[in-house]
């Protein structure tokens, strides 16, 4: 299993809310110490991938493979012990506001380890040092941008060491200049600690810019995959469409809708 290049597999998955099928038998494979984007039209399903991954959601068929480990079939403890070794860095996971930027790090510490105060102090202090904010430990979050969040919870999600880290649109919300920030802490912090990450984001120009490997779902499957360099010259008008951010073309802007006209008379009757 060590050896296996793929650290992620996910296999044949297929999943529904309802009545509605997100996905129909999606294939994808994240190798080890790369960092591997997913992007795909919004609505497509890449935060709800994640959530597979991660295993807060269960697949309806198929089976997502985590360093060998079938992440839907372990016993509750082991997928505990599994996640421990994920860091997640959610859109919505943001800071604890009324702890400092020191405690914020050092919390999946003192809440996953046994660590003596020295050692925790020492930690949190090389999480912070990489992502250049080791003098702001003091500061509370309310105190910070937007940008200095994100590296803060980036700090966060590497204290306990992960060999995987799973990103839910890092960039989105900042502004060029620390865009550009996170884009080089991303890949640094990847090189750094030897992690394997997957990169979800809308932000095609940046991902590809520090991505190994991509997958385009749409509609369901994996729509395309391959290196930025491949999927750049990819003539398929969907992948380009997508990858160069072409607004009209063969992929639907519109989530699907009823009819707009008999949408608006409908409202006029009351319903
Ligand atoms: N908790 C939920 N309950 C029901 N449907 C949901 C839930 N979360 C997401 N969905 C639906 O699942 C589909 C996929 O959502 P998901 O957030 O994974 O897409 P996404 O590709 O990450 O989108 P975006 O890029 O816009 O964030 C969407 O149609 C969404 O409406």
């Amino acid at each position: 299993m060590m050896n296996d290049p793929q650290f992620v597999e996910v296999e044949g998955v297929h999943f529904s809310r309802g009545e509605k099928e997100i996905f129909r038998g999606v294939d994808l494979q994240i190798p080890r110490g790369k960092i591997t984007a997913i992007m795909g039209p919004s609505g497509s399903g890449k935060t709800t991938l994640l959530k597979l991954i991660g295993g807060q959601l269960y697949p309806d068929a198929g089976r997502v493979r985590i360093d060998g480990h079938d992440v839907h079939r372990l016993p509750r403890r082991e997928l505990f012990r599994l996640r421990r070794r994920m860091g997640m860095l959610f859109q919505s996971g943001a800071l604890f506001s009324d702890l400092s930027v020191f405690e914020n790090v050092a919390f999946p510490l003192r809440v996953h380890t046994d660590l003596p105060e020295a050692m925790v102090r020492d930690v949190v202090l090389m999480k912070l040092e990489a992502v250049g904010l080791r003098g702001a430990r003091n500061l509370m979050p309310s105190e910070l941008s937007g940008g200095m969040l994100r590296r803060v919870a980036l700090a966060r999600a590497v204290a306990l060491d992960p060999e995987l880290i799973l990103y839910d649109e890092p960039f989105v919300g900042q502004d060029p200049i620390s865009m550009g920030v996170l884009v080089e802490l991303i890949k640094k912090v990847n090189q750094a600690l030897g992690l394997t990450a997957v990169v979800v984001s809308h932000d095609i120009k940046e991902t590809l810019s520090i991505a190994d490997y991509v997958y385009v779902i749409s509609d369901g499957r994996v729509m395309a995959h391959g290196t930025p360099a491949n999927l750049d010259v990819d003539r398929d008008p969907r992948v380009s469409q997508f990858i160069h951010g072409e607004p009209d073309g063969p992929v639907p802007f519109h989530y699907p809708a009823p009819d707009y006209y008999s949408d608006i008379l409908d409202e006029r009757v009351g319903r």
